[in-house]
């Protein structure tokens, strides 16, 4: 056997306020996090998209220190899972390749040719899978792949998602029963799962098994608890005019609230570092909505980060995977090419016609959002929930 390492995959974060744009750009230029009716337009609306939503995400950030958590979280787990490998006898590279910002793929790809690894795990940090997330990165991958010849020379096993495991599922019981145990009443407390949204067009015409795996995993977390909370799962962060998965975070909160629940104990359910949703959206916006609809405790279960209980199932499932049969890219879901994820109209492809037409009509209704912008403080995009 050569050299083995582990490439652990994540979305990346800001780590200043000056780099909020420029992520923003490289996020919204992904077709897996926003399909426009033609490629060309992907670039023009992401660019005006990430500028005119800048701001505003900017003094979110702000509000959390001036930057993402996500960077040093990441590399703190890397550096975690490292030493657990080596603590039980493997001698394994592990390496962090984020999709919207550094330490970006494609330089840890680099690294990762230069130390000539022959045989590698790529383990997401999304325990559930979702073709805007892990997919997006396994089709990065899988183009570099494509285009190289030393990388087919490595021999890589993918770990779609990992939600089943028994040490992820066991720590993150831990963590509700230390939180839920530090209430005034914890059997009480409504058990509040918030997993991050996508648009519904995901689950029902693209097949993103998303939906289902947050489900099971709400379901086998609940059951390992074995306690008597009622429990209740609802969507978050909602970007843009189209429909996201229900209920919403926000709108559940208040129904609860006015049901006369008084305890809640929000647990951060698609990810497994603390980050912007957790921080500035959980802990300050729904906190908010919570207080003002009448909960009286509001508690948030802490995200895994590097809880040994949780790292040690990280290092499992390395281990696992390296014995296992491979998995490919290929095996992998993708989304089925007809994926609507903005609202479309009758369309043709190529150059026809139509694609002048609407070419035409986005850089009208591009050049007008920026002179409203401009001129009153508050364009379309907002109008349409994009900023
Ligand atoms: C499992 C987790 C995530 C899913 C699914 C996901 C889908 C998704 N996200 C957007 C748009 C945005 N996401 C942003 C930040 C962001 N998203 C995730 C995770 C998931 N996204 C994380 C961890 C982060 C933040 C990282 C950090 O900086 O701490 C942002 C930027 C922040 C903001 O301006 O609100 C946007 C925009 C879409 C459209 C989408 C599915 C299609
Ligand atoms: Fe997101
Ligand atoms: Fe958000």
């Amino acid at each position: 056997m050569g050299r083995v390492g582990v490439l652990l995959l994540n979305l990346g974060g800001p780590d200043t306020l000056e780099d909020v744009r420029p992520f923003l750009y490289n996020l919204f230029s992904d077709p897996e996090i926003i399909r426009l009716p033609s490629p060309l337009l992907q670039a023009p609306l992401a660019w005006l998209i990430s500028t005119l939503r800048a701001k505003k995400s900017q003094e979110n950030y702000q509000k959390i220190g001036g930057g993402s958590p996500l960077r040093r979280i990441t590399e703190a787990q890397a550096q975690a899972l490292r030493q657990q490998l080596h603590q039980d006898g493997h001698d394994v590279k592990v390496y962090v390749g984020m999709r919207y910002w550094h330490p970006f793929t494609d330089a840890a790809i680099a690294q990762i040719k230069q130390d000539d690894i022959r045989q590698l795990v790529i383990l997401p940090l999304y325990p559930q899978f979702s073709i805007s997330t892990s997919g997006s990165s396994f089709r990065q991958l899988e183009r570099m792949w494509e285009a190289d010849p030393e990388l087919q020379k490595i021999q890589y096993t993918v770990v779609p998602s990992w939600y089943h495991h028994p040490g992820y599922l066991e720590t993150m019981t831990q963590l509700i029963e230390q939180t839920l145990d530090q209430l005034p009443q914890p059997d009480q407390a409504h058990i509040f799962f918030s997993a991050h949204g996508v648009p519904v067009s995901y689950v029902e015409e693209a097949g993103d098994p998303y939906q289902q795996e947050i489900e099971d995993c709400v379901g086998l977390i609940m059951k390992k608890l074995n306690r008597p909370n009622a429990h209740t799962l609802a969507y978050q962060s909602r970007v843009g005019p189209v429909d996201w998965l229900q209920p919403y975070t926000d709108e559940e909160i208040e129904r609860l609230a006015h049901q006369g629940v008084k305890e809640l104990a929000v647990v951060p359910i698609s990810f497994v570092s603390e980050h912007i949703e957790t921080l500035e959206e959980i802990d300050m916006e729904y906190r908010e909505v919570a207080e003002e609809a009448g909960v009286e405790t509001f508690a948030r279960v802490p995200a895994p980060d590097t809880d040994p209980t949780f790292i040690k199932s990280l290092a499992d499932l390395v281990v696992q995977a390296l014995r296992d049969r491979p998995v490919f890219f290929s095996d992998t879901v993708r989304p089925q090419p007809n994926l609507e994820n903005y609202p479309q109209s009758p369309w043709a492809w190529g150059l026809t016609p139509s694609a002048e037409v609407w070419n035409g009509r986005f850089a009208m209704v591009g050049f007008l959002a920026v002179m409203l912008e401009a001129l009153l403080g508050q364009g379309p995009l907002h109008v349409v929930g994009l900023l």
